[in-house]
């Protein structure tokens, strides 16, 4: 494990937790925790329910049982806003960021909770972090490359000053070197401090980087522990990593 974490506070905290689509149970009973300062992430295959995990986290997907703490706080009811408010921020999967939009004004849309004065010198904290997105700060955010949007999209969110991040699927769509320094930000992050919650279908680049590893099969959690544990895990390497 890279750091141990296992006295800090937690941030997230999910217990039991289901969710359905209609008649369809999508979440069984997911257990899950994110601590203070951890990278931790959640991986498995196409449908295991990676989405609607984070979705309900997020508050756009109905939950039908089970809850979800932020920092103590009981938010398995509370709106999607309130959740913003209480200091989680999901960074989409697919970026989605404002394409007819400069790389600032994107920057400037994330800091909506925040105090106007305090938003420019986070820009600038931002800027320290992504130094490509200081080069194109004026440049339309439709023009970055893949994997420079993915930044700006995470720098967004980081600009809401959230308690943690949440990462849906960064490495989606990316090629190869692309992926693996979308990955190094993210552990560069982590090193500085922010607590990062990743789900991933690249099991062995997310696992490379976490603390601490989830797997999700068919809506429940099957495996977890240190991340480089799990990448040795005999089950983990030929379900997810061809070996
Ligand atoms: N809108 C929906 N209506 C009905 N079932 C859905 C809906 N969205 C997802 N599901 C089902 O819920 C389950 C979990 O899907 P989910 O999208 O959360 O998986 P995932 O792990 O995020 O997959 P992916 O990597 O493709 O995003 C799947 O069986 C899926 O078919």
């Amino acid at each position: 494990m890279k750091n141990d974490h296992t006295g800090s506070p937690l941030v997230l905290q999910i217990k039991g937790l289901t969710s359905h689509y209609g008649r369809i149970q999508a979440l069984h009973g997911i257990d899950l925790e994110v601590r203070q300062g951890q990278l931790v992430a959640l991986v498995g295959a196409n449908g295991a329910g990676k989405t609607t995990l984070l979705r309900a986290i997020s508050g756009v997907q109905p939950v039908s049982g089970g809850s979800i703490h932020f920092r103590g706080e009981d938010v398995t009811r509370a709106s999607a806003d309130r959740r913003v408010r209480a200091g989680i921020c999901q960074v989409p999967e697919g970026r989605q960021v404002f394409g007819p939009m400069s790389v600032e004004d994107n920057l400037r849309l994330g800091a909506y909770t925040r105090p106007k004065g305090e938003v420019e010198a986070d820009m600038e904290r931002m800027f320290a972090l992504f130094p490509v997105l200081k080069e194109k700060r004026l440049l339309l955010a439709g023009t970055l490359s893949g994997g420079q949007q993915q930044m700006l999209a995470m720098a967004r969110a980081l600009m809401g000053r959230p308690s943690a991040l949440l990462l849906d699927e960064p490495s989606m769509g990316l090629a190869p070197l692309l992926i693996a320094e979308i990955f190094r930000i993210v552990a560069g992050l982590r090193d500085q401090g922010i607590t990062i919650f990743l789900v991933e279908q690249n099991a062995h680049a997310a696992l490379s980087i976490a603390d601490v590893g989830y797997v999700i099969e068919t809506g429940a959690i099957t495996l977890s522990g240190p991340g480089p544990e799990l990448l040795r895990n005999e089950r983990v390497q030929s379900a997810y990593l061809g070996m």
